[in-house]
Parts: C-alpha cells; sequence; structure tokens
C-alpha cells in the first residue's frame, strides 16, 4: 500500500514502515524553540539536569518574539537563552535575525527531515517536504536533550489545486479560503498535503504561506512534495546538496480529498474574532483602518515585500492610517533594501521594524488602542492578539493590505495593482 509523505519521513525516522494511527519513536533531525517557549524549555532541562543537546549544531533558540526586548522581563528571559546557548554549543538566533520559521527554512531545514519546534506554526518548514510540526516547550526540550521525540502518525488531507490565480489573487487568499471552507477545526491533528498544478507553479514562498496557516485550520502540519521548486530555493540558500526528492506514492490513501479551482478564487479576508471568519472582500470594503502591518513568518518575505512596494510605489499612506512594516528575516531585509522596496515603503509613510515577529503576537511595536482596526499579513486575528481585546484584526495578502493603507480603510486591490 502507498504511503503519504507523513507516513515516508516518520517511518524513516522510527526504522519501520508506519501507518497513519501509529504511535511511535522518531529521531528527530531539527529542534527550535523562541524566546517565548524557550526560557521553559530550559528551565524544564536544567530542573532534570540534563544541560546537553543530541544535535548542538541543529538546535537553534531564536530571539523574534520581542525582538529587541522591550522589558526587563522578556530581557532576562533572553538572557537564559543566551546562557543555554554557551554552556551546551547550540545555535541562538540573536535579536535582528529574523522570525524562527522564516530562519529555519532559509538555514536550516531539508526535505525529509523531521522538525519539532516549541511554536505552533513549526508546520510552515513542511514546504521543503520536510514533517515539521509545533509542540511544548517540555516535548521540545525533551527532543533537544535525546534527538527523538513520540509522535501519532497522522492521516492526510489531501488538497488538490488546479488552475491559474485571477488578478489580485495570492496565496495567502487560497489557504484563508481552505480554512474558512474546512473551519479552524476541520483538519485537528491531519496532515495537509498540499498538491496539483497551482501549487507545483508556486514559489517556495508561496509554499510558506501555505504550510504556515496549515495550523489555523487544527493540523499537525502542513506538506509540499520537493520538487525542482526547491532544490532551486536550497540552491540559492546555498544548501542545494541539501535537496532530495520527496513525494507520496501514487497509491497513498488519504482520509479526504478536497479540490480546488484557483481561478474561483476571489481576494478575501479573515474578519475578526477567528481565522476562520472568512469573507469575500466585496463584503467588507468602506471598513475603517487604523493600522496595516505588512510581515511575519507568514507574509514577511521578499516577494511579499515586493508587493506592497508595486502597490504603494510612488503614493502615500493615508493620513489617519499607520504603515508597519516587518521583514521576516535579515536576509530578506537586506535584498529589499538592495532592491529598492525598502526605500518605497518609507517614501509612502512605513515605519519599518527589525526583522522579527514585530506586532503580531501583542508584545510591541504596534498595540492597537481601543476601538482600533488593523489589516496584518499575519496568520492570526484572535481577540486581543495584537494587546488589545478592544480592537480589531482582519488578516489578508499584502496586496489588499498595501491597498488599505492608502485608502485608510478596506479596498478591493484589483483597484490598485
Ligand atoms: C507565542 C507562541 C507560543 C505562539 C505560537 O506558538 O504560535 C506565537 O508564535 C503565535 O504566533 O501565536
Ligand atoms: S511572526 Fe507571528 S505567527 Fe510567526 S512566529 Fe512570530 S508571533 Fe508567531
Amino acid at each position: 500500500m502507498g504511503k503519504t509523505i507523513s507516513e515516508k519521513i516518520i517511518g524513516e525516522h522510527a526504522g519501520k514502515e508506519v501507518s497513519a494511527g501509529d504511535i511511535v519513536v522518531a529521531r528527530v533531525d531539527v529542534t527550535a524553540v523562541q524566546d517565548g517557549t524557550g526560557p521553559l524549555a530550559v528551565q524544564q532541562l536544567r530542573k532534570i539536569k540534563l544541560v546537553e543537546a543530541k544535535n548542538p549544531d541543529r538546535t537553534i533558540l531564536f530571539i523574534d518574539h520581542a525582538a529587541p526586548s522591550p522589558n526587563k522581563d522578556l530581557s532576562n528571559a533572553h538572557n537564559i537563552l543566551r546562557q543555554f546557548a554557551k554552556d551546551t554549543g547550540v545555535i541562538l538566533s540573536e535579536v535582528g535575525e529574523g522570525v524562527c520559521h522564516q530562519r529555519l527554512v532559509e538555514s536550516y531545514v531539508k526535505p525529509g527531515d523531521i522538525l519539532i519546534g516549541a511554536d505552533s506554526h513549526t508546520c510552515t518548514s513542511g514546504a521543503l517536504g520536510a514533517f515539521s510540526t509545533g509542540m511544548g516547550s517540555t516535548d521540545v526540550a525533551i527532543g533537544i536533550a535525546l534527538g527523538k521525540t513520540w509522535l501519532r502518525v497522522p492521516e492526510t488531507f489531501k488538497i488538490n489545486v488546479t488552475g491559474k490565480f485571477q488578478k489580485g489573487v495570492y496565496a495567502k487568499d487560497l489557504i484563508l479560503h481552505i480554512i474558512g471552507m474546512i473551519g479552524a477545526d476541520g483538519a485537528t491533528y491531519k496532515a495537509l498535503e498540499f498538491s496539483g498544478e497551482t501549487i507545483r507553479n508556486m514559489t517556495m514562498s508561496e509554499r510558506f504561506t501555505l504550510t504556515n496557516m496549515a495550523v489555523e485550520a487544527g493540523a499537525k502540519t502542513g506538506l509540499v512534495e520537493s520538487d525542482e521548486v526547491t532544490r532551486r530555493y536550497l540552491k540559492e540558500m546555498g544548501r542545494e546538496d541539501e535537496f532530495r526528492p520527496i513525494k507520496a506514492d501514487e497509491d497513498a490513501v488519504y482520509e479526504r480529498i478536497i479540490d480546488i479551482d484557483a481561478s474561483a478564487i476571489e481576494p478575501v479576508i479573515s474578519a475578526p474574532h477567528t481565522v476562520d471568519n472568512v469573507k469575500s472582500i466585496k463584503d467588507l470594503t468602506g471598513t475603517k483602518v487604523d493600522q496595516v502591518f505588512i510581515g511575519t513568518c507568514t507574509n514577511g518575505r521578499l516577494d511579499d515585500l515586493k508587493i506592497a512596494a508595486n502597490v504603494l510605489r510612488g503614493k502615500q499612506r493615508h493620513p489617519d492610517t499607520r504603515l508597519i512594516v516587518t521583514p521576516a528575516s535579515k536576509q530578506v531585509y537586506i535584498q529589499a533594501l538592495e532592491k529598492g522596496y525598502i526605500q518605497t515603503l518609507v517614501e509612502a509613510g512605513a515605519a519599518v521594524m527589525a526583522p522579527g515577529c514585530g506586532p503580531c503576537v501583542g508584545v510591541h511595536q504596534g498595540i492597537l488602542a481601543n476601538d482600533e482596526v488593523c489589516i496584518a499579513t499575519q496568520n492570526r486575528n484572535f481577540k486581543g492578539r495584537m494587546g488589545n481585546p478592544d480592537s480589531y484584526i482582519y488578516l489578508s495578502s499584502p496586496a489588499t493590505a498595501a491597498a488599505a493603507a492608502i485608502a485608510g480603510e478596506i479596498i478591493d486591490p484589483r483597484e490598485v495593482l
């Protein structure tokens, strides 16, 4: 019987053939924590006197959620990570390096790997053909020390996408459409395998946007087979030798197959306060916007900043609308500087932040005021997400967000493209 991508990768790491539903102990290739979840992981390891890492050169501690630190407590938490890195030789990703999930796909994860990370959007790396999933701090702590973890092999939903996007429609609109269709708990504990000609024709950046948000449908991971697009991406990252093709068998068994015609998708937005509250843009035009945020592990990459710069070139943000831009990593920031995207965005009135999570999770750099509305290219819009429960967050593509920065309200991005 054929195997899905998850069954193949987990089987290789468990040293035996596995099927959906099996519970196994599997070797782990890459482990990661961030500055919100890492201190607890370190404290647990120190408590059981297991201050070591099985694979120090593939264990990374990321300072990205509160980078640079906005207060002394977070600064002291950051130093817990800095000291653990010194004590064990694991990698510390410092302030200014970027968001964990972007750095993981740039430098640390390769096709066929198992990655466990103490952050729910660890599934992002699945676009490289790696089994990547978020876990709690303690589970990841054990994975760091022992180089293995227990896993239940997930059933897989095959998301088969064909056709071409209309103008003004992007990978973000596709993943929001999917989440709206199956619901925030529609794929709980499943693997989402994205396939079909539309996916094959996507860039890695677009694929990362899809897998990043798999968890917003409840999924354990999101996956794309590794192909020539993957190889080219790894070559750009100086890691072509790490490429290997990973794909599901033709006769793999899927719990559900969802066919989607990409050409039928319109620009959409997730409206407050849940990600699956997906609306057609025409139902929301005219909604006043106080803040636009472009960035994050979902849509803070070079092509995202290019889309935003192309919309805003020669324009000004609306005087009543703030525009915050956060490149997803230092590499993205440097390339966006070299290509002039940052200058264009600053000239349009953007406040550009250091690479990292920025205001995404409500720690700093753009806390909303009471009754304010923010349209963001991030992946969550829960009540209070950006630091104020009395504010409203809409999720969109970079084009829709940039269009709102000009108009001061939600408009159809096709009006400015
Ligand atoms: C703060 C962290 C626990 C959280 C996550 O795990 O996803 C954050 O990254 C998020 O995006 O909500
Ligand atoms: S950018 Fe946002 S979604 Fe991504 S890891 Fe940071 S807080 Fe989480």
